[in-house]
């Protein structure tokens, strides 16, 4: 099996005029956990879009589980995806974002299930039980019933990675998963993204967390102005970063 979950080669991306990733090459091994760290407005969040096709790569290749994002490959020439198969292809990934967006008037177990049994066709008595063993591992295992606005911000945000797990994704995209909670709460959210990293999840992680990026990840990537400035295990960029860039940055936030 290829070892290799995401691999980008020159992607670029533009809104405007304005270039935002300028050429990111990058690849993250199955089974592990990258943090993608670095200044606001560095193209970070622009990058994981990419990756669950939410944003249109304008050049360069980006291929999850060895699959091209965007394109067909027909006669050896690429072919723009169908809207069918872009969201066939987004499957591969699940996504938290930093709000958790869990439909309001739903419950909690309903949020989790609807997905599975109305995208992926799945019985809803399977989804079902299988919804109950993610309540159970993300702590929650007592709050089917409960609705939303029930719940607190951490709770909620921990639902949504069930949710996101319910669509047995090979790969987890988490987007600053932890900046709109209270901070009393973002120690639970956290622990349960240690777990799932100790499970094998293969997970992409975009934080401000430094301290989870330095306990849980295998790789930590350097971003600044578009560009991958610097990419390692936590020891070398965090602990003896090569690039003054990357040293500037983390005097400002450690
Ligand atoms: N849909 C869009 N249209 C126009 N500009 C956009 C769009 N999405 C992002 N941008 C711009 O792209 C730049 C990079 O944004 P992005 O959210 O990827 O950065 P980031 O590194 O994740 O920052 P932060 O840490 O603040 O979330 C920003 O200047 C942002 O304003």
């Amino acid at each position: 099996m290829n070892t290799v979950m995401v691999k980008a080669q020159g992607v670029r991306k533009r809104f405007g005029t304005t270039e935002i990733l300028k050429g990111i090459d990058l690849s993250v091994e199955r089974g592990s956990v990258t943090c993608l760290i670095g200044p606001s407005g560095s193209g970070k969040t622009t990058f994981l879009r990419c990756i669950n096709h939410l944003e249109k790569v304008d050049a360069g290749r980006l291929y999850v589980d060895q699959q091209l994002i965007g394109y067909t490959e027909r006669n050896g020439r690429l072919h723009e995806m169908k809207p069918r198969q872009t969201a066939r292809s987004r499957l591969n990934a699940g996504m938290v974002f930093q709000r958790f967006n869990l439909f309001p008037h739903m419950t909690v177990l309903e949020n989790i299930v609807e997905a599975p049994i109305h995208v992926l066709g799945r019985s809803r008595d399977e989804v079902t039980a299988e919804a109950h063993v993610l309540l159970d591992r993300v702590g929650l295992g007592n709050r089917g019933q409960a609705y939303p606005r029930e719940l607190s911000g951490g709770q909620q945000q921990r639902i949504a990675i069930a949710r996101a797990l319910a669509m047995k994704p090979k790969l987890l995209l988490f987007d600053e998963p932890t900046s709109a909670l209270d901070p009393e709460l973002v120690g639970e959210v956290l622990d349960v993204m240690k777990s799932l990293a100790e499970a094998g999840m293969t997970m992409v992680v975009v934080t401000h967390e430094l301290g989870f990026a330095r306990e849980v990840s295998d790789q930590i990537v350097f971003m600044d102005q578009g560009v991958v400035v610097e990419a390692g295990p936590p020891s070398e960029v965090l602990g003896n970063p090569r690039q003054e860039r990357t040293r500037a940055f983390l005097s400002k936030v450690l």
